[in-house]
């Protein structure tokens, strides 16, 4: 069951059409792969999708939802998270901290909410460490939780990128290069977390990457973009036996742009 789709989703930018009709679906408990040469348009859709752009045509929908233009706050409530390609991280604060301020639902510390709702605050508090604590174990974070998040690898920055993800329990997460600026077994050992969370916790993931050698061995499903188009889908096999591949790689192709 599709759990995401784009319905012809456009994008202009100053007159150059960097998404065109754009349509394709993100299964339930999927481990979907977008990828495409450099400026094939892969990051404007998860923008659009993100509710980080508007598109100039097309809707996108989740669980059946129309959820064009909705802010990314409204769909991390609704199950749908992003992680950044570069981790967007408190440096001062510990891990835990960080994984604390990506809860969703968290009002604030309003003096009136403080006083007159103590008991609710007091549950809440124990619901987030409680996540949290799980969320670690998850990444096998649990021995860096106290540590400022500016001392952590860039491995370990990813992995905590994607656990403040996790705070929210999302349906859908949208990574964009979780393997990128890492060394391959890195890249890997990412990926592995990824995959287990996807068969131990059925978390779908829709993720960009160009380190193809990694995403082909972990994607149930590929989704291969050239110039603002998909031009391409099906298992990383199907993909790998298409010629247009090895054409679109080889950058000969622009030919649908228009
Ligand atoms: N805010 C913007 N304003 C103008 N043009 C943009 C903007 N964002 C992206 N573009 C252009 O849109 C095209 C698609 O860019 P996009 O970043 O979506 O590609 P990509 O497939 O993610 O590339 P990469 O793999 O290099 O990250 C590129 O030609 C890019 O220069």
């Amino acid at each position: 069951m599709a759990l995401l789709a784009t319905d012809r989703v456009g994008k202009n930018f100053g007159g150059f059409r960097v998404l065109n009709e754009v349509s394709l679906t993100v299964n339930e408990k999927s481990f979907t792969g977008l990828v495409g040469p450099n400026g094939s348009g892969k990051t404007t859709l998860f923008n659009v999708i993100y509710g980080l752009l508007r598109p100039d045509s097309g809707a996108v929908f989740f669980r059946g939802e129309n959820i064009t233009g909705l802010p990314p706050f409204a769909l991390y409530e609704r199950g749908l998270a992003l992680a950044f390609q570069i981790p967007r991280l408190f440096g001062s604060l510990s891990v835990l901290d960080n994984l604390f301020l990506a809860a969703p639902h968290v009002a604030g510390t309003h003096p009136a909410a403080a006083l007159f709702c103590r008991r609710y605050w007091q549950t809440k508090e124990r619901e987030l460490a409680a996540r949290a604590k799980e969320v670690l174990e998850l990444l096998e974070l649990t021995p860096l939780s106290l540590k400022p998040a500016r001392e952590l690898s860039g491995g370990q920055r990813k992995l905590l990128e994607i656990g403040r993800t996790l705070m929210a329990s999302p349906t859908l997460i949208l990574l964009d290069e979780p393997a990128a600026g890492v060394n391959p077994v890195l890249g890997r050992k990412i990926y592995e977390t990824l995959k287990r969370l996807q068969r131990e916790a059925g978390i779908t993931f829709f993720v960009i990457e160009h380190r193809l050698e990694i995403l082909f061995d972990f994607a149930d499903q590929v989704y291969l973009m050239d110039a603002g188009h998909v031009v391409l889908a099906g298992t990383p096999q199907a993909v790998l036996a298409d010629p247009a591949f090895y054409t679109i790689y080889a950058g000969e192709s622009s030919q649908w742009r228009s």
